[in-house]
């Protein structure tokens, strides 16, 4: 290991140490798989922002995860990186693998401490449970200075035993001591004061920081983590969009913003540059496929938007009458550059910048290909159409499965059919084939082309603008023994945006096959 780095140890006073867990957490919501590249993208991203602590991955838990971790460690040089692991040997030594090549590493291990957990999950006596914690942070620290011991289920546990362990996870090296909330059950009042309790009653916990990490199975991740840090947390585990296991974790724009905006009642500062919020909403979002609610706080469509009339009168007076946020503040940039078919690379390579696209030159010059294509079809081209158009050019980046072309024949005679080209790592193939109405059909056409076993979960058809030339954003979830994952796909045809979503669906699908073949055991 390195030298210590400010994200290591006992937390300033009134600096709030933003651990993101996009990439672990995030990544356990269902339906979600990024692959290598695309984990990188968003360790990069995260870097860029601020972020203290970019938890990688779960290094035991398949190789993707291992070479994620070890590839993010290996790049990222300005935050802090931590991969997650049971309160085993093999686990620890697997997470060491993968993150020895920091600059910072932090090896973060958990193990439940509820009695339901205890009794029915691990079947372990609460002594056993103890003693485990003991080991495994002390083996942890033999290997790395930097180790997070968080009590899974923290909020379900008795409070005399949470602090025998919290206190013993201390003494046995734990420089970072998480209360998960795992199953998203406490309220504020309940969280402060749970927070409070482990202040006043663990004698060596100014050894300490102290995290929470909320899950929001009832909507309260935000406003739990808030109370938390108002009792005296100093770091908070999120997640870009609020992404991760059911409902989600609690949301870092969310927070963060919360922080900045409301400094008067909560005087804590992050080291985020808020500004690249809005596109590591986007990059997220269109990387794991989960588009962002409209409504959503921060990042949502409608969460600078105003439609009613005494609202925009408001607006045009003074600003500040209904934003309590500037839209740059969280980059959300007005446009500047309008684009149409006259528009060169130069400028649409601008405007992308503008919208916070980083893209290689492969993927600019395909996503230049099809404006170019949607500029000749389309009378104005929006930034939503842009931000549409390069999301499916990044999502399709590396896949193994293309479209190619497709032609329906549609309408209410019947039989409706579709021919569709694929190209199948480098080969074309094409199958024709009937459905009851042309997506059915076309998505029969895939099957032929490449039979599979996955189910379609859900099909769902947004047009990204107004107007019946607008792009039709496609969203489909497939499942498979148990596995599923979404796909995306834009175009201004509708059925050709659905096998573009059903496609990226399939590409994901093979992703997560790779990432959930058996991991490689390292000796026990
Ligand atoms: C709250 C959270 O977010 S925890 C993180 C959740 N993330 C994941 O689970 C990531 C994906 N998971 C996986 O790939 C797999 O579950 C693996 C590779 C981690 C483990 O796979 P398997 O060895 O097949 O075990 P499986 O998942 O079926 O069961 C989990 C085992 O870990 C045990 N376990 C669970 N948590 C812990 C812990 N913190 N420390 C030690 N053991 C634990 C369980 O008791 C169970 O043990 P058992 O097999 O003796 O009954
Ligand atoms: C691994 C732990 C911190 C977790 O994700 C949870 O308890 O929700
Ligand atoms: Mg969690």
């Amino acid at each position: 290991m390195t030298s210590d780095k400010q994200t290591a140890g006992v937390a300033a006073e009134n600096h709030v140490k933003i651990f993101d867990t996009t990439l672990r957490d995030g990544e356990q919501s269902p339906g979600c798989s990024m692959n290598l590249e695309e984990k990188i993208q968003v360790a990069e991203m995260l870097e860029a922002m601020g972020v203290d602590i970019i938890e990688a991955g779960f290094p035991i838990a398949s190789n993707g995860d291992f070479e994620a971790v070890r590839e993010v460690a290996a790049r990222v040089k300005n935050s802090r990186v931590a991969g997650l692991a049971r309160a085993t040997q093999k686990d620890i030594d697997r997470a060491w693998e993968a993150l020895k090549g920091a600059e910072a590493a932090r090896i973060h291990t958990f193990l439940s401490t509820s009695p339901l957990h205890m009794k029915f999950k691990l079947q372990m006596e609460p002594e056993a449970v103890h003693q485990a914690v003991i080991d495994s942070v002390s083996y942890a620290r033999k290997l790395c200075e930097d180790v997070e011991w968080s009590p899974e289920d923290g909020t379900r546990t008795e409070h005399d035993f949470l602090c025998r362990c919290v206190e013993s996870a201390i003494k046995a090296g734990a420089r970072t001591i998480n209360i998960p909330d795992t199953v998203g059950y406490t309220v504020p009042e309940e969280f402060h004061a749970l927070i409070a309790m482990l202040m006043n009653r663990v004698p060596n916990i100014d050894q300490a920081t102290i995290s929470v990490h909320c899950h929001n199975d009832l909507g309260l991740a935000v406003a739990n983590s808030l109370a938390a840090v108002r009792a005296g947390a100093r770091q908070i585990e999120c997640t870009i969009n609020g992404i991760g296991e059911r409902a989600g974790n609690c949301a870092m724009e969310e927070v963060v913003m919360a922080l900045r905006t409301r400094h008067d009642v909560l005087p804590y500062d992050t080291r985020i540059d808020t500004r690249k919020i809005t596109p590591a909403s986007r990059l997220v979002s269109t990387i794991t496929g989960f588009s962002v609610q409209p409504n959503k706080a921060i990042v949502g469509a409608n969460a600078f938007a105003h439609e009613s009339g005494i609202h925009q009168d408001g607006m045009l007076k003074n600003a500040q009458t209904y934003e309590i946020m500037t839209p740059e503040s969280v980059g959300l940039t007005r446009s500047t550059l309008v684009m149409g078919k006259h528009s060169g690379r130069h400028a649409f390579k601008s405007k992308l910048e503008e919208l916070g696209f980083r893209l290689s030159d492969n993927q600019l010059q395909d996503a230049f290909v099809r404006f170019k294509e949607l500029a000749d079809r389309k009378k104005d081209v929006f930034d939503e159409d842009i931000v549409a158009l390069v999301d499916d050019a990044v999502v399709r980046h590396n896949d193994h499965i293309r479209f190619v072309e497709m032609s329906v024949v549609c309408g209410s005679k019947g039989p409706q059919s579709a021919e569709l080209t694929l190209e199948v790592e480098g080969q074309r193939k094409t199958a024709r084939a009937e459905g009851n109405g042309p997506v059915d059909a076309a998505f029969e056409a895939i099957r032929a082309i490449v039979p599979h076993e996955a189910k379609l979960m859900l099909y769902q058809v947004h047009a990204v603008t107004g107007g019946t030339d607008a792009q039709a954003e496609v969203t489909v979830r497939l499942e498979e023994q148990g596995k599923t994952v979404n796909g995306q796909g834009a175009d201004h045809d509708t059925i050709v945006a659905s096998v573009r979503a059903y496609v990226n669906g399939l590409n994901r699908m093979m992703v997560k096959r790779e990432k959930t073949a058996p991991p490689v055991q390292a000796a026990e």
